[in-house]
C-alpha cells in the first residue's frame, strides 16, 4: 500500500475515488448544487493506492483557523473526504491513512486535528473525541410569542439589551462581501467556531449560505447600518427553514429569530444548528415551545501535542491538574502537570500522582469546554484517583460560553 498525496494532474483522481467510496456519482458544477471538492488543497489530499497503482482510499485535510475558549485563534486541520473504496474495506486503509496523515501533520507544526464524523464510532480509535454538539430547533408558528426578558434595562444584561437595529431581505446573489465578513466577525468570538477560508466564499464551495444554493438571506444591521448578523433561508410547504443563523451577540440572534417566526403563511419555523442549551429556548413565553430534534456530536477534536494545545486556549478559573494521558492509536503516554494562573495555563511533564487518568479522544471532547470531564468519569471512560478531581477539573476546564460550531466540511 502507497500513500501519497496528490498533485494538480490527480486531484481527479482523488475526486472520483471519494464518490466511489460514499457511492456518488460526481456532480457536473450546476447552479444551485455548490461544489465541495472545489475548497480541496491539492497538497492536503492523500491518496492510497495498491501495489498496481489502484487508487482505493481518500483522505485530506483542510487550514482552517479553530476558535479556543478566550477566543484565542489557532490553526487546525480539518480531516475530510475520508472514503475507502467498498472492495478494500476492513483491511486498515483508513488505519494506515490516518497513521500516515497524523504523523505529517505533527511533522508540519500542527498541535489540533477537527473533523466532522460520517458515523461516531469510527474516529475515537483515532484519538478523535467529539467537542461540540448541535441540534435544531422547530417551532410552530402559533407558539412562536416571545417573552420579555426579565433583565432587560439592568446594566449587568447587555446581552438581553434592546435591538435597534434593523433587518433586510436580499437575494443570496446580492449579498456581496457581506455574509463573508459577518460571519468573520462571528466566529472569532465564539469558541468551537472555525474560520471560512475566503477561497470557500470565492469558490461557492460547501452548503448553504456559502453555496449559490436559491436563499433568501436576512441581513441585520445596527443602528448604524452596519451589518452584525444574518438569517439565511427558505420556504417549502408551509416550513421556513433557517441553514444559519449568525449573530454577533445575543440581540441580534434573537432579532433574527424574531423575523423569521414573523413570517405569514408559515406554519412553522426551523432553526438548524441551534444547541439544545441555546437562549433562544428561555426566550419563548412557552418553554415548550422550541422543539429540540437531531441533538447529535458535531465538530471532534484530536490533540496532537499535549502542552501546546492546553496552553493555547483561554483558562477561567485558576488551579492544578495532574493529567495522566494514554494515546494508544499513536503508541504515547505522558503525565502533565496543568497549572492555571490568571488566565494562562502551563504546562509540563510531572510524576506527580495523577488527578484523572484519560484517553487522548476524551482530552479531545473535553478540551473546548463542551463535555464536562465529570460526564465522562460517570460513563467510565476517564479515572478519577480520587474523590474531588472530577469536580476540581470541571472548574477548571469550564469556560464562558459553550462552545459551538456548524460550518460544514
Ligand atoms: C471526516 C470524514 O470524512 S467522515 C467520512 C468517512 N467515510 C465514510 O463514511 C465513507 C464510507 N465508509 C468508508 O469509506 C470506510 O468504511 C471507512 C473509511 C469509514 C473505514 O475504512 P476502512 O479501511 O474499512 O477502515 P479500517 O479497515 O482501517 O478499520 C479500522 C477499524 O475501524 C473499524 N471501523 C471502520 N469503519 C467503521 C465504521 N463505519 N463503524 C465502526 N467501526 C468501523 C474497523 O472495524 C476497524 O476496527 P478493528 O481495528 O477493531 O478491526
Amino acid at each position: 500500500m502507497e500513500i501519497r498525496s496528490t498533485t494538480d494532474k490527480d486531484l481527479d483522481v482523488f475526486v472520483d475515488t471519494v464518490h466511489a467510496a460514499f457511492g456518488h456519482v460526481p456532480e457536473t458544477p450546476v447552479e444551485g448544487g455548490g461544489l465541495w471538492w472545489s475548497a480541496l488543497e491539492t497538497d492536503r489530499c492523500l491518496l492510497a493506492l495498491t501495489a498496481d497503482g489502484r487508487p482505493v482510499g481518500t483522505a485530506a485535510t483542510h487550514s482552517f483557523e479553530l476558535t479556543l475558549p478566550g477566543e484565542a485563534l489557532v490553526p487546525a486541520a480539518g480531516v475530510t473526504a475520508v472514503g475507502v473504496l467498498p472492495s478494500h474495506r476492513r483491511q486498515g486503509v483508513l488505519s494506515a491513512m490516518m497513521r500516515h496523515q497524523l504523523t505529517e501533520l505533527r511533522a508540519g507544526g500542527e498541535f489540533l486535528s477537527v473533523l466532522l464524523a460520517s458515523e461516531a464510532p469510527i474516529y475515537g480509535r483515532f484519538g478523535y473525541g467529539p467537542a461540540t454538539y448541535t441540534a435544531q430547533l422547530t417551532v410552530p408558528r402559533h407558539k412562536a410569542a416571545l417573552a420579555a426578558p426579565r433583565a432587560r434595562g439592568t446594566v449587568d444584561a447587555p446581552a438581553a439589551g434592546s435591538d435597534d437595529g434593523s433587518v433586510e431581505v436580499l437575494r443570496r446573489a446580492e449579498c456581496g462581501e457581506i455574509l463573508e465578513e459577518v460571519y468573520d466577525r462571528y466566529r472569532r468570538a465564539q469558541p468551537g467556531a472555525l474560520s471560512r477560508p475566503h477561497r470557500w466564499w470565492a469558490l461557492r464551495a460547501g452548503q448553504p449560505p456559502i453555496s449559490p444554493a436559491p436563499r433568501y438571506i436576512a441581513v441585520h444591521r445596527d443602528p448604524d447600518g452596519v451589518p452584525d448578523g444574518y438569517a439565511s433561508y427558505s420556504i417549502e410547504s408551509g416550513t421556513l427553514t433557517v441553514d444559519e443563523t449568525i449573530a454577533t451577540d445575543d440581540a441580534v440572534f434573537t432579532a433574527l429569530a424574531r423575523f423569521a417566526l414573523g413570517h405569514d403563511l408559515v406554519s412553522q419555523v426551523v432553526f438548524k444548528h441551534v444547541p439544545s442549551d441555546h437562549p433562544l429556548r428561555w426566550r419563548f413565553a412557552d418553554f415548550r415551545a422550541g422543539e429540540v430534534s437531531g441533538d447529535m456530536d458535531w465538530l471532534y477534536v484530536r490533540l496532537l501535542d499535549v502542552p501546546r494545545a492546553l496552553t493555547a486556549r483561554g483558562w477561567f478559573m485558576d488551579g492544578e491538574l495532574v493529567l495522566d494521558v494514554d494515546d494508544p492509536f499513536l503508541g504515547e503516554h505522558g503525565r502533565y502537570l496543568l497549572t492555571v494562573r490568571d488566565g494562562k495555563a502551563d504546562c509540563v511533564p510531572t510524576d506527580r500522582k495523577p488527578d484523572l487518568s484519560l484517553d487522548i479522544s476524551d482530552l479531545g471532547s473535553v478540551y473546548l469546554g463542551g463535555t464536562a470531564p465529570s460526564t465522562l468519569v460517570r460513563a467510565g471512560h476517564i479515572r478519577a484517583h480520587h474523590p474531588g478531581a472530577a469536580t476540581l477539573a470541571d472548574t477548571l476546564f469550564r469556560t464562558d460560553r459553550p462552545p459551538h460550531c456548524l460550518h460544514w466540511f
